[in-house]
Parts: C-alpha cells; structure tokens; sequence
C-alpha cells in the first residue's frame, strides 16, 4: 500500500522559524531536505517506484532501512544514475551499427526481464513453453553479454550483494532477504564468467540465469532461489576505473582475508537458512578447487563448472563411444586430447578417469593406467613434466618424459602438433579460446583413428566456442560427433543430411543434482550422486538417435530429463542412507519408493507456473 508521512506542517513552520532565527533557512527550508518518513522497508522500498532510490541509497539509510546487501555495493549519485541510464540508452544505437544480433538478444533480454520484474508467473510460463528459443537469451550466450553489460543494464536489483565491506554483518544481512525459506542458492565472486573473464560485480547475472534454469528445468519454486555476487574487489582494470561501475573499486581480496570473507557468507545462509542447497558458478580455477575442497564434506554444495561439468561432458564422450557403434564399456581406449586445464578441463578430466578405471576393474592399476589415455593442451602448450611450476591439479595429467619422446611430442607442443601425432578420438576445448580448433587443427584431426572422431568446443559463449560446427563439419567430415557449449544451428550436409550440433552445456545436470539433493535431504553431495546424475543422463539418449550423432536431448525435454536425473540422484543418496527426507516425506518413505514412484515424486514436487486462487488474510 502507498504509505508516507511528511513531517506535520505546524512542525515544519515551527523549524523553519527557528531555523531562520538561527540564520539557517537556506539549509533547512528547501523541499528535499526534509525527512520523508515510509512505512514500508527491504524490498518493499525497492519495488516502489515513489520511494526507491536504487543504487542511490546512502550507507546508513540501506542500514536504517533493512537494505544491506539488496544493492550492489557501489553508492552511486543521482548525476552518475543519470549518466549508467544515458550510457545504456546510447549504447542502442552504437551496437547497432555492429550488426543487429546483439541489440536484439538483448533487446529480448530486456523485455522478458521487465515481466520478469512484473509478474513472475507469467515470466515462466513464457519461458518453460518456448525454452528452445528463450535458453539462449536468459542463458548462454546472451547472458554473457548482460554481464559485460551490466551497469548499464541493471534496473530493479534482483538477490543479495555481500563485500568485503560486509564483514562482520553478513548474519544479520541474511535477514533482509524477505523469503523465510530458500531452497537454491547459486553464488558467483565473478571472477570467470563463462569464457569473459573477470566481470566483478556484474558477475550476479550469470547466478540470475542460472537459477532461471533451476525453475524452468527443474521446477524449484521461485519464491525460494537467491543469486547471490560475493564483491571482493574486481582485478578488471577497465571496471576499475569506470567511474559508472557498480561494485567495489579495488583489486580482489587474495589469501586468507578471501577465504574468511567466503567463510562468514557460507556459515550466514546456512545458519538462516540449513536445508538450503548452494551452488559454487564461475570461480576462477584457482578458488573453484579449493572452496569445493573446504566444505563438500561440511555444506550441502557443489562446484557447476567443476562437477556439472564433468558429468555433462562423461554422458557425451559415452554418447560418442556408442555413436561409433561400440558398448560403452569401450570407453577406456578413447584416445582423448583435451585443450584447457582449468576448472571446467581439470574436472572433466578427473571424472573421465574415474569412469575408465571403473569400467576396467576398478583398481588403482587401472586407475593409473587410466592416465595415459589423455593428453591435456594449456595456454603454454602440451602439459608434461618438464612443466615449470605446474599446478598441482593438471599433475595428475602431465604426460611422462619418456611416453612424449617415444611419442615424437614434447613439453608445450602445439595443440596442431598433439592432434597429429596422438590421432585422438576425442578432441575437447573447454579453453575459453574462441577459434582455437583452427584449420590447422581440425585438418590434422582427419588423420584421428576414430571412425567418427568427436569433437566437443564446449567454452561459452558463442564467440569463445573453439570451432562451429560448420569449421567441424566441412573440415574433418560428415561423419563427426560434435557438441559445443553455447547453441548452434545444425548443418545442412546436402544430399538432404543434417550434422547435428549437440549442446554440451551443464545446463542438462546442475538443476536436477540440484532438485535431488533438495527432495533427498542429503546433507551433502557426494560423488556418487553426481555419477548417479551423469549415468542417467548418458543413457537417457536412444541408441537410433546417438547412431545419428544426437548424443544430448533436445532443450525442450530439459525438464523432462532433469526429473529423470534428480530421480537418480536422490535414489543414490538413498542408497548410500545420505537421504534425510524433505518436508513430510522422510527418509523411509523414500526408501520404500520404487525407481518409477521416485520419478512421480520428483514430478510432483516440481513447481509449475499457474496462478493460485487468492483470498486476503490480515497479517
Ligand atoms: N559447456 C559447459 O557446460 C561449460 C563450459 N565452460 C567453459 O569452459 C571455459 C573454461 O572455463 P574454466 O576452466 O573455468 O576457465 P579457466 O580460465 O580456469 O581455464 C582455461 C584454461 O584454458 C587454457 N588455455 C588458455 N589458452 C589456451 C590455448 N591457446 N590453448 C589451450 N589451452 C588454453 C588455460 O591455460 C587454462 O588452463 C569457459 O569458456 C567456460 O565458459 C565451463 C563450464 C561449463
Ligand atoms: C556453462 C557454464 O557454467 C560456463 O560456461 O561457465
Ligand atoms: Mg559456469
């Protein structure tokens, strides 16, 4: 209700009175210098367009007003909001000059986020029946774009902003997020956004696409997800000196005072919120490691570009195996070429070595020998270990000294060179170097053994993809599996074929790892859950469509498919006694489930977007 209370007129006359006595009129007589007092606070203030000052409101006003944490850090002027809004209008035409595709991706981003802001329902009803054409703008690659152009962008602020000028405040702060319950946290520091790098504050927009994903996929209800941006500071020099910058000025916290800043936040939600699920988005490698490390055994969370990944990318190389007409068991003789070795490579590459010394027989033997099926490519060439300093967690991977000469290959090879010489199965960029698989490159993969060679150019977005599919297709073959991260149009072949491009994106796993730990009550996720989830979406795919290179479902059966892997994950926690129970259902119950009524629970818990019948009740 539109409420406010100006100081009483008789007060008013009785200041200015005193106030002019005193020789202070100009100070305290004009009109804006009044207190306007408002019953409304939080949220409250923010969505009323008479009261809200956005990103204008002071220090001690988002105090007073129960606002800490729901605007991004940066106090800005009215002059300066005036300038972020001119900027972003302006921009309009200048990008248009650039071509139209952008301008109108976000031209789109914007209209669906302003029904975002208005009716939330609608929203999604909007987005679950048209997921096909909309994924792409609330997700890869047009969210991309969002983040980069954030400042000028953001309107109604949407989640929770915690800095490093939080700490200390950060368990109260948790209190100004009006919702009693959440069940889906995604968390960014922005430090890697996809394949962009360092967009600071700006960052919250891949957390706010994330979680439309978890709605539209996986029906988690709205009312209950939270981005969260945790600013520590941003080492973009550009946003560094953008005086129309959104978040803090300064270089990120590095070391311990990272690491207690991450702490407070974790142990602030948790606390308020204990049966909450949080996801880790867009770390960079050097953190995303080491946070998933320090509390997967303490907090219900996981890392998306770590495990999510990791499990998208097994149930693909699955797919390719048995698109070459073999079982899946062959899986441990793929030859496999990997280009990147951060946190997304890293994790794939873990995960794939786990399965190929699972599927041989399970032993440390196989384990090691597992190794030598893979050949990872960084930015300084081919990882061996002659490396310098390698990090420790690309180690594991360093090809043997006596292996690459025996091989013909050295330290720092080219990726052209290794592609040649190893003649792989499998080759998979996940270096965020658009064009990286270049002609060179694609033409030495002709020579592959494979007699349908896979190639996966998963970085996002769509510029930073390592080839399109068109490169892949004309180059190497009609013949080729091919996956990339952000979407592409299939290829027309002629002779009225179709070189299908897969999406490779782990937008088919984290909302339904997320749905079945929430429904499974699992106090954490352990590595056999997420296995459970890459299994069920590996064999998801029919034999008919993965012999015609369809190794990933069609987006529009994403919640389909995220019911079927939240069934898998959350039957996994019940096998290894992880599951707790949700609400009334308790652990028992599950357990008595069979594998279909597990589904049809899932199913039932979904969240669908249909307007419920209203009545008022006096609060
Ligand atoms: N399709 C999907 O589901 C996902 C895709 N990604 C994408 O993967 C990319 C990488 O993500 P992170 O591993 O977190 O990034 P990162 O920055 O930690 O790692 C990038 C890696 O690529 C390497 N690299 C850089 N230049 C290279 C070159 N010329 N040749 C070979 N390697 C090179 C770097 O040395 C580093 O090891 C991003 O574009 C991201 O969008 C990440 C997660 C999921
Ligand atoms: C898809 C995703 O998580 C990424 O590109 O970082
Ligand atoms: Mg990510």
């Amino acid at each position: 209700m539109f409420s406010q209370m100006r100081l009483s007129s008789s007060l008013c006359k009785h200041v200015k009175k005193w106030t002019s006595f005193m020789g202070m009129s100009r100070a305290y007589t004009t009109e804006g210098s009044r207190p306007t007092l408002v019953h409304k606070r939080s949220l409250d203030i923010l969505h009323d367009p008479w009261f809200n000052k956005g990103t204008a409101f002071s220090m001690t006003e988002r105090d007073r007003l129960d606002l800490r944490g729901l605007l991004p850090p940066n106090v800005m002027s009215s002059q300066q909001q005036i300038e972020r809004f001119m900027v972003d209008l302006k921009r309009l035409e200048v990008n248009a000059r650039d071509g139209p595709s952008d301008t109108i991706s976000l031209a789109k981003w914007r209209i669906l986020n302003r029904l975002h802001d208005r009716n939330e329902t609608m929203y999604y009803k909007v987005l679950i029946e048209n997921i096909e054409e909309y994924a792409p703008i609330v997700y890869t690659p047009t969210v991309g774009l969002v983040c980069q152009n954030y400042s000028g962008l953001f309107r109604r602020p949407r989640g929770m902003y915690f800095s490093a000028a939080d700490r200390g405040e950060m368990m109260s702060m948790v209190y100004n997020w009006p919702a009693e319950q959440v069940d889906m946290i995604v968390v960014t520091d922005g430090s890697r956004i996809l394949g962009l790098g360092d967009l600071g504050v700006q960052g919250i927009g891949i957390a706010i696409g994330k979680l439309d994903l978890y709605v539209a996929a996986a029906g988690i209800n709205p009312q209950r997800v939270l981005p969260v941006m945790i600013d520590v500071g941003t080492n973009n020099e550009k946003l560094l000196h953008d005086p129309l910058y959104l978040g803090l000025q300064e270089h990120r916290l590095d070391g311990d005072e990272y690491l207690s800043v991450i702490d407070e936040f974790m142990e602030a939600v948790f606390t308020r919120w204990p049966h909450a699920i949080v996801q880790f988005e867009d770390f960079q490698s050097k953190w995303a490691f080491k946070l998933l490390q320090r509390y997967r055994n303490s907090y219900r969370m996981f890392n998306d570009d770590v495990q999510g990944t990791a499990g998208v990318a097994i149930a693909g190389l699955l797919g390719a195996v048995r698109a070459q007409g073999r079982p899946m068991i062959d899986f441990p003789k793929q030859k496999i070429v990997v280009a990147g070795a951060g946190s997304a490579g890293i994790g794939v590459l873990n995960a794939a070595r786990k399965t190929m010394a699972r599927m041989l027989d399970d032993t440390d033997i196989a384990f090691e020998s597992a190794r030598s099926q893979f050949w990872v490519v960084d930015a300084k060439g081919l990882i061996t270990e002659e490396r310098e300093n390698i990090d420790p967690d690309a180690l594991p991977f360093a090809r043997k000294l006596k292996e690459v000469s025996h091989q013909g290959l050295r330290e720092g090879a080219s990726i052209a060179e290794v592609v040649r010489i190893v003649k792989p199965d499998v080759l998979l960029g996940l270096s965020a170097v658009g064009g990286l698989f270049s002609e060179e490159v694609l033409e030495s993969l002709k020579g592959s053994t494979s007699t349908r060679p896979a190639i996966f150019a998963m970085s996002n977005p769509t510029k930073n993809a390592e080839c399109t599919p068109e490169q892949a297709f004309s180059i190497v073959g009609d013949h080729i599996i091919f996956a990339s991260g952000s979407p592409f149009h299939d290829v027309n072949l002629g002779n009225g074929e179709i070189g299908h491009c897969n999406q490779g994106n782990n937008m088919y796993l984290f909302p339904g790892i997320g749905l079945g730990t929430l429904l499974s009550g699992a106090r954490v996720i352990s590595d056999g859950m997420l296995q459970a989830a890459a299994e069920c979406l590996a064999a998801y795919m029919k034999d008919e469509e993965v012999l015609k290179g369809i190794i990933y479902p069609s987006i529009s059966s994403i919640r389909d498919i995220t019911k079927e892997v939240a069934a898998a994950v959350l039957r996994e926690a019940v096998e290894e006694d992880l599951a707790e129970g949700y609400r009334d259902t308790d652990a028992r119950e599950l357990q008595r489930m069979s594998k279909d009524e597990t589904v049809r629970y899932v199913q039932s818990m979904m969240w669908n977007p249909v307007y419920p019948t209203m009545v008022f009740k006096k609060s």
